[in-house]
């Protein structure tokens, strides 16, 4: 199916990102898999074989990204779709009155910085690589997909930081998509509802129980596969362009 395609995956060590690696190479695609220097992404690399390579990247910087860039063209010559997967989950409220203390500051600007910021700087820059590509009978030469969360829309106490990181990529898509429209790029996020990856399992048992039973149907977390299918999805329909898509079981989250 995807014979030929090479993706750049970051945070693509684990959850989501090494879902969507596993089921690209799978398809017949390569992967340059992205990740934090202390990730295990030297080990996913591995274990995904041949089709993938593994590139320490903080996507916080121009010069890794920059690395992950250079890599990809030195290894598989051609970057056809960039999936953003690196994220970090945060949880402070806006003031706590029992100390007496508001939110920290910085645990606002580092989530902002590595989820909002680090998205951006990876899709500026792999917007170049992608343009360089001959389009196809459609006019299209690629696609970036990002990752949001459900907390962009509703947002529970305690994720200021978190939810208007993700409000920030919901809200950069479509002019995103307009800046690259007349070279053929799309641009789609995926907002996910709950998914058992290890950001999540930083939450007791007992907790991630009762956040699946919150979850209308299927009453259950997502399988980090069943992100990666809707990025297959989006890759093959050409139509998905500017867009927003929940997968979230029909999931609104409550205060
Ligand atoms: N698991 C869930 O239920 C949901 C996850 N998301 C979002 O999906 C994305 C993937 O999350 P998961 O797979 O669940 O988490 P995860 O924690 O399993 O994977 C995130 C990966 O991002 C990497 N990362 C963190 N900071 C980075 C940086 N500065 N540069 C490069 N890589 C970095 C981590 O090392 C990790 O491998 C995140 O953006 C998260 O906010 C959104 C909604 C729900
Ligand atoms: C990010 C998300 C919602 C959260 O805020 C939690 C996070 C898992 C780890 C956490 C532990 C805590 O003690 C506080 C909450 C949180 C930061 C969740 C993983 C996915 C959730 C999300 O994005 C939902 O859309």
């Amino acid at each position: 199916m995807f014979k030929g395609l090479v993706g750049i995956i970051t945070g693509g060590a684990s959850g989501l990102g090494r879902a969507t690696a596993e089921l690209l190479i799978k398809q017949g695609g390569r992967v340059i898999v992205c990740d934090l220097p202390t990730s295990p992404g030297s080990d996913t690399a591995k274990q995904l074989g041949e089709n993938a390579a593994f590139v320490p990247v903080d996507v916080t910087s121009e010069q890794d990204v920059k690395n992950a860039l250079q890599t990809t063209m030195d290894k598989f010559g051609r970057l056809d779709v960039a999936v953003n997967c690196a994220g970090i989950a945060s949880a402070c409220r806006i003031y706590n009155f029992k100390k007496n203390q508001p939110f920290d500051l910085k645990l606002f600007q580092k989530t902002i910085e590595v989820n909002l910021v680090g998205t951006f700087n990876v899709i500026r820059l792999v917007a170049g690589m992608i343009g360089k590509n001959a389009p196809d009978a459609d006019g299209q030469r690629g696609v970036i997909i990002n990752t949001a969360s459900i907390a962009a829309f509703d947002g529970q106490i305690g994720q200021a930081a978190y939810s208007a990181s993700k409000a920030g990529v919901v809200g950069m898509t479509l002019p995103i998509a307009r800046d690259l429209a007349k070279q053929g790029i799309r641009v789609v996020t995926i907002a996910p509802g709950l998914f058992r990856t290890p950001m999540m399992q930083q939450l007791p048992e007992p907790a991630i129980k009762e956040l699946e039973a919150s979850v209308p149907f299927p009453s259950r977390l997502g399988n980090p596969h069943e992100y990666a299918l809707l990025v297959q999805s989006i890759i093959q329909n050409t139509m998905l362009n500017g867009e927003v898509i929940r997968l979230d079981g029909s999931l609104r989250m409550q205060p």
